[in-house]
């Protein structure tokens, strides 16, 4: 506060004051550059047409956020005894510091209800909450474990091999060897129920926890950043196998999707497209074989989302579709059979199939550039087969600079794919922005994932804010929550993350994101041009994506009436 004394002693040194008008024709010019560069950002068009009360609804949201920067996020402790008892909180503090407290705030209850668009990055099998699965496990009749040795040591329980699996023959002798002994004879299956009461120090509940931790990423393993991006991958990449061997029985599997289903539905999720990679361990309700192929599993996939559109909390779902993943770490002949498996599923449930792309470690596994034959291949195979399928290629979730998987990004860009899932080196590139924004390549970004992953410490060091203000167009998946360990599925999170934590990502940003998932949704098949005009139409198209886009406009408007209605103390232009 300038005091009359300071004022003296300001004007008496010669100090220049705030109005004086060279300095208010400085603040001038400032502001007019901020604007210039506003302009650019990836949501100055929408901003500019939102209708009166969106755009009080975006005050009021600023308002909140304004607020809970302040009196939530220290947790009303004085500096010292906060670090003290390590309760430091900014906002847009690490995930896992954040979860719980976010998850009570006003803008979580507002973001929670937020129309949502389409989910387009998402690995179905990282989609279902862990508790939940296990529940299933142990209330589905013939589950079983096994491991190829028995589980003793400390190092054995956080990494060694083991899995689930149904046997309609009952394995339980009272002289059989626990898998937890030395004498456990390899591969022998356990029923789950004796397994888990035979659990080392804590029985059924101590095994849960043990098998919990194996089929997540705990908090501490994501803030261990000084072990590395390879190390978490080596725990990420365990808990596919084991989450995976629960997953891939018929009844467990139905129970998880249509509850699945119907969070992403209550979370304002009206469109999914899950990549899948398909490995052949799915059996049939009661068979002890596994299927030869992916197509009883597809089949049953359909069912289940018809099944849903048809209940009450899934009258407003559009639709599930599937882009099929190979593991980037296969060989060419390996990969060479899951495209073929790809164009025959794509034959017999063409509905189901909207894409291809690759998935694993980027850093680890092989590089587009090296998969370029195998990849023309399959275009060519698929156009002899009378098909279209389009690329939806991760690329450059990596924090290489320069490196092969940072150079996936070219090559992404060079095939001709639709969406680039991550782009999180995407911000190192001045001239692939230009392109893609050109081409009109949408980002799927996943902030928390990239976070856990330990790509970055928390939303406030994420590549995204580079992307929006340079105007690319990006929307927000979850990309894993299971996992991670969101704990919830659906978006809010994400958006909740990027909504707090960065100061030009209001209400309208996160509309614009979005807008943007619908745009971008593969919502039915369509050649290369199709695609391209009717993304480059938007709203103003005459397609099933122009129509959807107004539903959504048409639902955005009343979410904001709720939220002035809601939180008008908030409405500080008045
Ligand atoms: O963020 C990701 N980037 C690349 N691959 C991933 C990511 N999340 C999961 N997977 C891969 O997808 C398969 C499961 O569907 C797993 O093999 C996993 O490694």
């Amino acid at each position: 506060m300038t005091t009359d004394k300071n004022l003296e002693w300001e004007l008496e040194e010669g100090l220049p004051q705030v109005e004086d008008p060279f300095i208010q024709q400085y603040l001038k010019g400032r502001d007019a550059l901020i604007t210039e560069e506003q302009k650019r950002r990836h949501d100055a068009t929408f901003r500019r047409t939102l209708s009166p009360i969106a755009a009080q609804a975006c005050r009021i949201v600023s308002q909140i956020r304004a607020r809970e920067h302040n009196e939530v996020w220290t947790a009303g402790l004085d500096p010292a005894t906060a670090h003290q008892s390590d309760e430091i909180l900014y906002p847009g503090v690490m995930f896992h510091h954040a979860k719980g407290q976010m998850e009570n705030t006003k803008l979580w209850k507002i973001v929670e209800k937020m129309p949502k668009g389409s989910l387009l990055h998402a690995h179905i099998d990282a989609m279902f909450d862990i508790d939940f699965l296990l529940d299933q496990a142990f209330s589905t009749a013939g589950m079983h474990i096994a491991a190829p040795a028995p589980l003793i040591t400390p190092q054995d329980y956080e990494t060694a091999p083991f899995m689930f699996r149904f046997s309609s023959q009952s394995h339980s002798s009272s002289d059989q060897p626990a898998i937890w002994s030395e004498k456990y004879e390899p591969l022998t299956l356990i029923p789950l129920q004796t397994a888990a009461s035979s659990f080392p120090n804590g029985g059924e509940a101590a095994f849960r926890e043990w098998v919990k931790s194996r089929c997540m990423i705990m908090p501490e393993h994501s803030y261990h950043h000084h072990h590395g991006v390879d190390a978490i991958w080596a725990i990420f990449k365990r808990t596919f196998t084991v989450i995976n061997s629960i997953l891939m029985y018929e009844p467990i599997f139905r129970a998880c999707f249509r509850r699945m289903l119907g969070q992403l539905a209550v979370d304002g999720i009206r469109y999914v497209e899950f990549r899948i990679v398909l490995n052949p361990l799915y059996r049939r309700e009661g068979s002890d074989e596994a299927e030869p192929d992916r197509v009883e599993f597809c089949r049953v996939f359909e069912e289940e989302v018809e099944r849903f559109k048809e209940t009450e909390e899934g009258k407003n779902f559009y639709e599930a579709r599937i882009i099929w993943c190979s593991l980037r770490s296969l060989s060419n002949q390996e990969i060479v059979e899951s495209m073929k498996q790809c164009i025959s599923i794509k034959e017999q449930f063409p509905d189901l199939i909207c894409g291809y792309d690759l998935v694993g470690q980027e850093d680890a596994g092989r590089s587009l550039v090296d998969l370029v034959p195998l990849l023309f291949w399959f275009k060519k195979r698929c156009a002899e087969e009378g098909q279209d399928i389009p690329f939806f290629f991760h690329a450059g979730e990596t924090l290489g600079d320069g490196d092969a998987a940072d150079q996936n990004l070219f090559d992404a860009v060079l095939l001709g794919t639709r969406r680039i899932g991550h782009g999180f080196s995407l911000f190192k590139h001045p001239l692939l922005i230009d392109l893609i924004k050109e081409k009109k390549i949408l980002v799927e970004c996943c902030p928390i994932s990239n976070e856990i992953l330990r790509l970055t410490s928390s939303i406030k060091s994420h590549p995204l804010p580079a992307m929006l203000s340079r105007g690319v167009p990006v929307s927000l998946s979850n990309d894993d929550p299971a996992i991670l360990g969101h704990g919830k599925n659906g978006l809010t999170h994400d958006f909740w993350q990027a909504l707090q934590g960065l100061e030009n990502v209001d209400l309208a940003g996160l509309a614009m994101m979005v807008q943007n998932s619908i745009r971008w949704s593969c919502y039915e098949d369509q050649s290369t041009a199709e695609w391209k005009a009717e993304v480059g139409e938007g709203i103003l198209g005459e397609g099933l994506k122009a129509a959807r886009l107004r539903e959504w406009h048409s639902d955005f408007e009343k979410f904001c009436e709720w939220v002035v209605l809601e939180f008008a103390e908030f409405d500080d232009d008045e």
